[in-house]
C-alpha cells in the first residue's frame, strides 16, 4: 500500500528543489494519483505541489500530511513528468517552473471548482445532505458542498462519474473588458437607416465611412487611428441609432462560429512524394527520427505535414503541430480545420485563459487528434503521438525567453524519442544550426526545389537608396517601386508593402542639440506613438506626453525620426491616393480576429496594397500578390547579435516568397543603403545554400554557434557597483572551473550588457563559448547556489541563458 507520496512543492529556491515526502491521509488513498497537484504543508504555510511518486517508506521522520488533492485526475502524465526533469537539466531551471510551464496558465490563476450532476444521473443518487444545494442549482461551488460531506467523498464521485467538475477562474475582473461601437442591425438595414438620416456632419461621414469598409464593432481607439477625437461624433450616431454601444470582452473565439471548407488530399507532385516517402515509413515503424524539410516558398511543405498527419491519424495516433505565433494566422489554422475538421484543437495567445483551457482539456480527454499551437503547445498532453511537426522552424520565437528558457525544437525532439515518432521540421531558411545538423547527417534532410504549378520564384531587384537620395528623392518610396506599384494598379493586382522594423524604433530627437529622449529606468530610447502623442519605453512600459520642449536646451525643435508604418501609409495617401491601403501592425491588430478581418479583407480585393511590419512576411498564401516591396532591408542588420546576416536573409526570402505564387509571375523590389550586404545578394538570388556556406565561414571565424555552443549568464541589481562585484566573481570562478585557454573553451567578460539598465537595474553579462564542456551544468549550478541567498535578501538577479537567442 502506497502510504507516501514524493512532491515537488512550489516553493521556488534552488534548496527546495527536490521532492518532500508527504503521508497520504487514508481518505484520500484511492483518490491519489501520480501528476496530480496537491495542497502541501510547508514551513508554517501551504503551498501547491505535484506528486511525482509514491513509495512505502522514507527516510525522513515525522512526515506531514497531505492537505487535499487540486486536481480529479492528473494534470501531467508520466512522460510530461520524465520531461520536466529533462528541461530542468537542460535548462537549468527549477523542476516547478517547467511543471508549471506545460500546464495551462488557467491552472495557475486563481480559480473554484464546480461540481455538476454528471449526465445521466439522478438527484436521488446523491447523499440526503447535498439534496438541496442540487436542487437549488445546477452548478454548486465545491466549497459549498464539502461544508456538507466529507472532501473525500467528493473526490471519490468526481472519479466515479457521478460529477462532473469544472474550474471557473476567480478574478474575472482581469477578463479585459471594451466598449465597443457596434453597427445597427445587419449591413442592407444599416444602409436603409443612413439613407434616411441624411448625415451632414464630417465626422460623422468619416466615422460611418470606417464602418462601410469593416462593417463590425470598433472601440473609440481604433477608429481614432483613422479618425482623430471622434468619440462626439460616435455618440451622436449612437442617440440617431445607427450605432450600438456595447461592452464585449476582449477575447472571443475567433474560430467559434466559423465554417470550415472542407478540403481533401491533393494529388502529391513528384517532389512531394519523394519527400514524405521517409517520413511516412518512420510514421509506419514506429522509429524516430528528425527530417528537415527544407522547401523554397510556395514548394508545398503544408500539404506534406497535411498528408502525414491524415496517416498518423488513421494509426490512432496523434499530432503536433508548431507554427510561430504571428503565423498563426486564420489561413494556416483553417488549413489544418479544414482537412481534419474539428480533430483539431488551437491554441495561440490569443485566447483567453478559460478557451486555452478548454482546447488543453479536448487534448487531455482525447477528443481531438491534432494540435496546432504556438510554442507551448509542444507540451501538449497527448499519450501516443506520432508525428512532431515545427513550421519555420528558424523562428527564434521557439525559444522561451523566460525561465524555463527551452527551445521547442530540443522539447520536440526529445518527446519525438519519447514517442518513437518522427520530428519534421520545416523552412524554406533553415536555422544554420539545423542545417549544419542535416550536412552532417543527424538530421534526415529532405529538399523541395520547385514551386507548385510551375511558378518561378520571383525576380529581386535591389535599389540603392543612397543613389535615390543623390537624384534628389527623399521620399521614402524609390522610383522603381512606386513605378511598379502604379503598374499594380492599373492592373488590379496586389502589393505587400514589408517595414523591416527590426531592432528599430522612431526615437524622439532634438534637432538642435541631438539630445535623444531616454527612458529614465532603463538605458534605452523612448518610442514615440503618433495617435497618442506619446513616447512610451518598451521596456519597463514608462510614459508620457510628447515634451514640446527639448529637456535639455530648451529648444523646440524637437522631432521624431523613423519611419512608422502610420507615417508609410499617410505617405501613399499622398502619392497613390487612388491606392487602397491596409495597415497591419500592433497597432491595428491588438482587437481578437483584426488579423484575421484585415487579411480577408485583402484576400477578397478590398484593398490593393497591404503594408505591414515582419508580421505579413509569413504563410500568406494570395494569388493576386505579384509584387512585394521592403522598404528597408537593413534596418534588422545593425542590430548587435550575431544572427542578424540570417535573420535578414530569413525575413527577406520569406516575404519574397509571398509574390507570384500562382499563375501570375511575381517581383521583389528591395530597398536598402547598404545594397553590397551578402545577406541581401544571396536573398536576391534566392540561394540558401550559398548563405548558408557563407555565414558558416564567418560563423567560424567569430567562434559562434552552430561551431560553438553559448551560455550566457546575465547578473543586474539596482546598485552598479555591486552588480560588477558579483559578475566579477563568476567569471572568475567559471574560469577557473572550466577548461579555459587549454580546451576550446572560451570565457568573455564580465562586459556590460548591450542594454546598461533596464527598470533601474544595472546589467552585466559573461558569456561563455564552449565545443565540450564536461563541467559546464555543474559549474553553474554551483554558481546558482552560491548565490542563492543574495539572491533572495538582496534582490540580485542572475539568469543563465545555454544556448541564448537574445543576446541582451
Ligand atoms: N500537390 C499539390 N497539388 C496542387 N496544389 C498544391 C499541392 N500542394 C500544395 N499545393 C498548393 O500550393 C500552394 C503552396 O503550398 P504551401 O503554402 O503548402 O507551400 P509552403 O511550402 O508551405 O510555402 P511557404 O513556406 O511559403 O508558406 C498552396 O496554395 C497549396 O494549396
Ligand atoms: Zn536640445
Ligand atoms: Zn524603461
Amino acid at each position: 500500500m502506497n502510504r507516501i507520496a514524493s512532491v515537488i512543492v512550489d516553493v521556488p529556491t534552488a534548496q527546495t528543489d527536490r521532492s518532500f515526502d508527504y503521508l497520504i491521509p487514508d481518505e484520500l488513498k484511492d483518490n491519489l494519483e501520480v501528476g496530480m497537484r496537491v495542497i502541501v504543508p510547508f514551513g508554517n504555510r501551504q503551498v501547491q505541489g505535484f506528486v511525482i511518486a509514491f513509495k512505502e517508506t522514507s527516510t525522513v521522520s515525522g512526515l506531514k500530511e497531505i492537505i487535499e488533492p487540486m486536481d480529479i485526475e492528473p494534470v501531467l502524465n508520466q512522460e510530461l513528468l520524465q520531461l520536466g526533469e529533462f528541461l530542468a537539466n537542460e535548462t537549468l531551471c527549477l523542476k516547478i517552473s517547467a511543471y508549471q510551464v506545460m500546464l495551462p496558465p488557467a491552472l495557475k490563476a486563481k480559480y473554484d471548482k464546480y461540481i455538476t450532476l454528471a449526465k445521466d444521473r439522478e438527484i436521488g443518487e446523491l447523499p440526503k445532505e447535498l439534496e438541496p444545494l442540487f436542487l437549488k442549482q445546477k452548478k454548486v461551488n465545491w466549497k459549498d458542498a464539502e461544508k456538507l460531506v466529507p472532501s473525500s467523498y467528493l473526490y471519490r464521485q468526481a472519479r466515479a462519474g457521478l460529477f462532473d467538475v469544472s474550474y471557473e477562474i476567480k478574478n474575472k475582473g482581469n477578463k479585459k473588458k471594451n466598449i465597443y461601437y457596434v453597427p445597427f442591425s445587419d449591413q442592407a438595414q444599416f444602409l436603409n437607416k443612413l439613407n434616411q438620416l441624411n448625415l451632414t456632419g464630417k465626422k460623422q461621414l468619416q466615422v460611418v465611412n470606417i464602418y462601410l469598409q469593416d462593417f463590425a464593432p470598433h472601440t473609440v481607439k481604433q477608429i481614432e487611428t483613422k479618425v482623430p477625437n471622434a468619440r462626439s461624433s460616435l455618440n451622436q450616431l449612437v442617440s440617431k441609432g445607427l450605432l450600438k454601444k456595447e461592452e464585449y470582452e476582449e477575447y472571443r473565439d475567433p474560430y467559434q462560429n466559423k465554417k470550415f471548407q472542407e478540403t481533401k488530399a491533393l494529388p502529391l507532385t513528384d517532389e512531394q512524394e519523394l519527400v514524405i516517402k521517409p517520413i511516412l515509413d518512420s510514421i509506419e515503424h514506429s522509429t524516430h527520427e528528425v527530417f528537415l524539410l527544407h522547401g523554397v516558398t510556395g514548394s508545398g511543405k503544408t500539404e506534406v505535414y497535411l498528408q502525414s498527419i491524415e496517416k498518423v491519424m488513421k494509426n490512432g495516433k496523434e499530432a503536433i503541430v508548431l507554427v510561430p505565433e504571428i503565423s498563426l494566422t486564420p489561413q494556416m489554422v483553417e488549413r489544418f480545420k479544414g482537412r481534419f475538421g474539428n480533430k483539431v484543437a488551437v491554441l495561440h495567445s490569443g485566447l483567453s485563459l478559460g478557451e486555452k483551457y478548454d482546447e488543453w482539456r479536448k487534448i487531455q480527454r482525447k477528443e481531438v487528434q491534432v494540435v496546432v499551437g504556438a510554442r507551448s503547445a509542444i507540451f501538449a498532453p497527448f499519450e501516443n503521438i506520432g508525428i512532431i511537426i515545427i513550421d519555420e522552424e528558424h523562428e527564434t520565437s521557439y525559444k522561451q525567453e523566460d525561465n524555463p528558457r527551452y527551445h521547442a525544437r530540443d522539447v520536440a525532439i526529445e518527446r519525438g524519442k519519447n514517442h518513437h515518432c518522427p520530428v519534421v521540421l520545416g523552412s524554406a531558411t533553415p536555422s544554420l544550426e539545423s542545417f549544419a545538423r542535416a550536412q552532417k547527417g543527424v538530421y534526415h534532410l529532405l529538399t523541395m526545389q520547385k514551386r507548385m504549378n510551375n511558378s518561378q520564384l520571383p525576380v529581386v531587384e535591389i535599389v540603392d537608396m543612397r543613389e535615390e537620395l543623390r537624384t534628389g528623392n527623399r521620399s521614402m518610396f524609390s522610383t522603381a517601386l512606386l513605378e511598379k506599384m502604379r503598374l499594380r494598379l492599373e492592373r488590379s493586382e496586389q502589393i505587400v508593402l514589408m517595414l523591416n522594423r527590426r531592432g528599430y524604433s522612431s526615437f524622439v530627437m532634438c534637432r538642435n542639440c541631438g539630445y535623444v529622449l531616454k527612458c529614465p529606468n532603463c538605458d534605452i530610447s523612448l518610442t514615440y506613438h503618433k495617435v497618442t502623442d506619446q513616447v512610451k519605453c518598451h521596456y519597463c512600459g514608462f510614459e508620457m506626453r510628447t515634451p514640446k520642449q527639448c529637456p535639455e536646451c530648451s529648444s523646440n525643435h524637437i522631432r521624431f525620426f523613423g519611419t512608422g508604418t502610420q507615417k508609410v501609409e499617410e505617405e501613399l495617401g499622398r502619392i497613390l491616393p487612388e491606392a487602397r491601403v491596409i495597415r497591419m501592425d500592433v497597432d491595428t491588430t491588438t482587437r481578437k480576429g483584426s488579423h484575421e478581418k484585415l487579411l480577408t479583407a485583402f484576400q477578397e480585393k478590398k484593398a490593393d496594397i497591404l503594408l505591414g511590419t515582419q508580421m505579413i512576411a509569413k504563410g500568406l498564401d494570395f494569388p493576386n500578390i505579384t509584387l512585394v516591396g521592403v522598404l528597408s532591408a537593413d534596418s534588422s542588420l545593425h542590430i548587435p547579435d550575431f544572427r542578424s546576416s540570417e535573420r535578414t536573409f530569413q525575413l527577406l526570402t520569406q516575404v519574397s516568397g509571398r509574390a507570384g505564387r500562382h499563375e501570375l509571375p511575381g517581383e521583389v523590389i528591395i530597398q536598402t543603403y547598404t545594397p553590397e550586404h551578402y545577406s541581401i545578394n544571396f536573398a536576391k538570388e534566392h540561394d540558401y545554400l550559398t548563405f548558408y556556406q557563407y555565414e558558416m565561414m564567418i560563423r567560424k571565424r567569430g567562434q559562434y554557434p552552430p561551431f560553438y555552443y553559448l551560455a550566457l549568464i546575465n547578473v543586474s541589481h539596482e546598485n552598479l557597483q555591486y552588480t560588477y562585484t558579483v559578475i566579477e566573481k563568476i567569471t572568475s570562478f567559471v574560469r577557473g572551473q572550466l577548461a579555459d585557454g587549454k580546451g576550446e573553451t572560451l570565457i568573455l567578460g564580465p562586459a556590460v550588457s548591450p542594454i546598461l539598465k533596464i527598470k533601474n537595474r544595472y546589467r552585466y553579462q559573461c558569456l561563455i563559448k564552449y565545443k565540450n564542456e564536461p563541467n559546464l551544468i555543474s559549474t553553474l549550478k554551483q554558481v546558482l547556489e552560491h548565490f542563492q541567498e543574495d539572491q533572495v535578501k538582496r534582490g540580485l538577479h542572475i539568469s543563465i541563458d545555454l544556448n541564448p537567442y537574445s543576446m541582451m
